[in-house]
């Protein structure tokens, strides 16, 4: 596979983190990002926000839309309580290959599970093929146009969002997700909170959406 940014900060973390260590990976990935090439994790400030709301959800089931290097993967395993397990969604081959080898490397292998496929494909065999019941937490960080489709496909399904179940967007300022925050600040199924602060290793603004479901209430949602 030609030699490409995904390639190289793999390699910066297999030969500066600690294995099996997955805050070291987190911690090695921002430093290269920072340092040496921009790319679009999380990052260390949004991450901290994400930290602190997967810590107090304590959720057993999560689904995470766009896997990319892993970053964020391994970011959330580090904090999951044993048993529980995370999915998460990628479509693009070579980047579920290094986010195969970064989740390994981590040691979270056994917490995380890489489907690989478009979004829109496979959360409609969650249920079935992958034995999902409802889903505690979804982390939406793909294409930002797909946030609120893949939104209303997993509440569509019924019973994939339990009272409760917390959505967590990244990006609703830069690039931004104007459909999809339309859409889920006027829905009374959802109470959200917005957390302002900057894009990933730079100094321009961005913020993350906190949606928790209320339950499909009167008008069932299924
Ligand atoms: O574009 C952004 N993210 C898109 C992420 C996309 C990821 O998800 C799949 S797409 C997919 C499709 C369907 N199903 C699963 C994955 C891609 O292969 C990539 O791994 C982005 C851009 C900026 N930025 O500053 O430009 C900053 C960020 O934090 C971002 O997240
Ligand atoms: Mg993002």
């Amino acid at each position: 596979m030609a030699e490409n940014k995904e390639k190289r900060i793999l390699n910066f973390v297999l030969q500066n983190a600690v294995r099996g260590d997955p805050q070291s990976v987190v911690d090695t990935i921002d430093t290269y990002c920072s340092q040496k090439e921009w790319a679009m994790n999380v990052g260390d400030e949004k991450g901290l926000i994400l930290d602190k709301i997967v810590e107090e959800t304590k959720p057993s089931v999560l689904l995470e839309l766009g896997t990319y290097c892993g970053y964020s993967a391994v970011r959330i395993a580090g904090l999951l309580k044993p048993g529980a397990r995370l999915l998460t969604i990628e479509f693009n081959p070579d980047f579920v290959a290094i986010a195969k080898q970064m989740i390994e490397f981590a040691g979270v292998q056994d917490k995380v599970k890489i489907l690989e496929g478009p979004s829109e494909t496979i959360i409609p065999q969650l249920k079935k093929k992958h034995e999902v019941d409802t889903l505690d937490f979804v982390f939406l960080d793909h294409w930002k146009d797909r946030y609120l489709p893949d939104t209303v496909l997993l509440l569509v399904m019924c019973g994939m969002q339990r009272k409760g179940s917390v959505l967590l967007a990244d990006n609703v300022i830069c690039p931004g997700a104007p459909e999809f925050i339309k859409y889920i600040r006027n829905n009374n199924h959802f109470k959200c909170t917005n957390f302002p602060s900057h894009l990933e290793y730079m100094k321009a603004k961005d913020a993350m959406e906190k949606a928790v479901f209320l339950g499909p209430g009167l008008e069932s949602m299924c």
